[in-house]
C-alpha cells in the first residue's frame, strides 16, 4: 500500500481485505468518515477546516466531565468526624449497589453450578484488575502471587489477557507464555491456529510464530493506521512536553495521553491539546479511560470484538457448552462485559471498589478478590476433576 500517495485518502486507497465472516468483520470495521480534507504531503493528517478551537471545546463536549470521573479516589485516610461520615455513606452506597452487582466470591457456589459440564473460558484486563492502579504506568506490575494464580487458571481454562496497552508491553509485563495476548484493546490479537481452518484463512489474519516458536494468528485489524498513530504520538509527546507530569504512551494500535499526575487546574489544557491534534485526524477517535485519553481508529472493533474473535479461534463460539467470563475494571472493558451480556453466554466480573453502572453480572472489589476468584476456579476445577 502506497501511504504516500497523492490520493485524497492514502489509508483507504488499498484497504486491507475485509473480512465479512460472522464475526462481522466487514467493510464497516472501517467507518471512518472518507472525506473532509485533505492531505499534507507524506503525512496523515488532514487539512483543518475550521478555525482553531477555543478552550472552550473541551468544556461544552463533555470532555472535562469525563476526565473529572474518569478512576475512582484513591482510599483517603479518615481523621475528621465529617469525613468518617461520608464514608459510611459510601459504603452504604457500595452494599446497595451489591444488590445489582453481587460480589462474584460469594456468588461463587452460583457460578460453578451453572459451569458445571461446560468448558469455561478466562478473560482478563490487566490494569486494575491483574495489577493494582498506580501513578506510573511503566510501574504497573502484577505480583508474583497473581501470577502463579493467573498461570494455574490457564492450565485449566483457554485464558487470554486483553488490555489497552500494546501487545508486547503486556506480555513483557505478565510474562507467562500459556496464555493468548490481545493489545491495544483488541486490535492486536496473537490467537491459535484453528485446526478446522481452511487453507486461505481469515483474510485479516496472517500466520505468524510466538515467543515458543510456535505457529500463531496475528490479527491486525487496524494494521494501515500504524504509521498515522506513530505520527500522532510524537505530535502528542511534542505539544505535551510542557505540561508537568503529562505521559504519552504509543500502542501501536493507539496511543494514550495520561493526566494522572497533570496538576487538576492544568487537564483542560491538556484536553484542549488532544482536542486540537484529533481535529486533523477524522479517522482518528477518542475515548476515555482511567485518568487517561485514549486515541484509537475509528474502526468497529473493540474488547467485544476480541472475545468473539478468540472465542472463535478457539472454537468455543456458538456453542451451549461453552462459558466465558470476563473480568475487567474499566470503560472499554464494557464492550466485552455486553457481549458476553447480549449474547446470554458468560459471566462480566467487574473490578471496582465504588458503585457505577455496568454491563457486568458480578463484581469484585479490587485485584486482590479478581486474585481470590481466579483461585477459587482453579479449586474448584481441581475437585471436579478428582
Ligand atoms: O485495558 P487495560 O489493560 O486496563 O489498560 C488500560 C490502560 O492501562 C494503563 O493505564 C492505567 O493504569 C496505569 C497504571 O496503573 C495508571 O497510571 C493509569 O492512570 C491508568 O489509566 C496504561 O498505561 C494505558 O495505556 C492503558 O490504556
Amino acid at each position: 500500500m502506497d501511504l504516500k500517495s497523492n490520493h485524497s485518502s492514502p489509508v483507504l486507497t488499498d484497504p486491507i481485505p475485509i473480512n465479512k465472516s460472522r464475526l462481522g468483520i466487514h467493510s464497516n470495521l472501517l467507518s471512518y468518515p472518507q472525506s473532509g480534507g485533505s492531505l499534507s504531503p507524506g503525512k496523515y493528517k488532514m487539512t483543518p477546516r475550521k478555525k482553531p478551537a477555543k478552550l472552550d471545546d473541551v468544556r461544552s463536549n463533555g470532555w472535562l466531565d469525563a476526565m473529572k470521573s474518569s478512576s475512582p479516589p484513591r482510599k483517603k485516610l479518615i481523621k475528621g468526624f465529617n469525613i468518617e461520615v461520608a464514608a459510611d455513606d459510601i459504603d452504604i452506597a457500595y452494599h446497595s449497589w451489591m444488590i445489582k452487582y453481587p460480589s462474584a466470591l460469594k456468588s461463587f457456589e452460583q457460578i460453578s453450578k451453572h459451569a458445571k459440564n461446560k468448558k469455561i473460558a478466562v478473560f482478563l484486563d490487566y490494569d486494575g484488575t491483574l495489577s493494582p492502579i498506580v501513578d506510573d504506568p511503566d510501574r504497573a506490575f502484577m505480583s508474583d502471587a497473581m501470577r502463579s494464580a493467573v498461570r494455574n487458571v490457564a492450565k485449566y481454562f483457554p485464558t487470554a489477557i486483553i488490555s489497552g496497552r500494546s501487545r508486547d508491553k503486556v506480555y513483557e509485563l505478565v510474562g507467562l507464555t500459556e496464555l493468548f495476548y490481545a493489545g491495544s484493546h483488541g486490535m492486536d490479537i496473537m490467537g491459535p491456529v484453528k485446526h478446522t481452518e481452511s487453507d486461505d484463512g481469515h483474510p485479516n489474519c496472517v500466520r505468524s510464530i510466538d515467543q515458543e516458536g510456535k505457529e500463531v494468528n496475528l490479527f491486525q485489524p487496524a494494521r494501515e493506521f500504524i504509521p498515522m498513530i506513530d505520527e500522532v504520538f510524537r505530535t502528542l509527546v511534542e505539544n505535551t512536553k510542557d505540561i508537568k507530569g503529562a505521559k504519552v504512551e504509543n500502542h501501536k494500535f493507539c496511543t494514550s495521553v495520561h493526566y494522572r499526575n497533570v496538576e487538576e487546574k492544568n487537564w483542560p489544557v491538556i484536553a484542549q491539546c488532544v482536542h486540537d491534534i484529533l481535529k486533523d485526524y477524522p479517522r482518528l477517535r477518542l475515548t476515555h479511560g482511567r485518568k487517561v485519553l485514549e486515541v484509537r481508529p475509528v474502526i468497529d472493533w473493540n474488547k467485544g470484538k476480541a472475545v468473539e474473535f478468540l472465542l472463535e479461534s478457539l472454537e468455543l463460539s456458538d456453542r451451549d457448552d461453552v462459558l466465558p467470563i470476563y473480568i475487567g475494571d474499566d470503560k472499554t472493558d464494557e464492550d466485552a462485559f455486553k457481549v458476553l451480556k447480549e449474547g446470554n453466554m458468560g459471566y462480566g466480573i467487574l473490578v471496582s471498589s465504588v458503585p457505577k453502572e455496568s454491563n457486568a453480572i458480578f463484581s469484585v472489589r479490587d485485584p486482590s478478590e479478581v486474585k481470590k476468584f481466579l483461585k477459587a476456579l482453579v479449586r474448584w476445577k481441581r475437585l471436579e476433576e478428582a
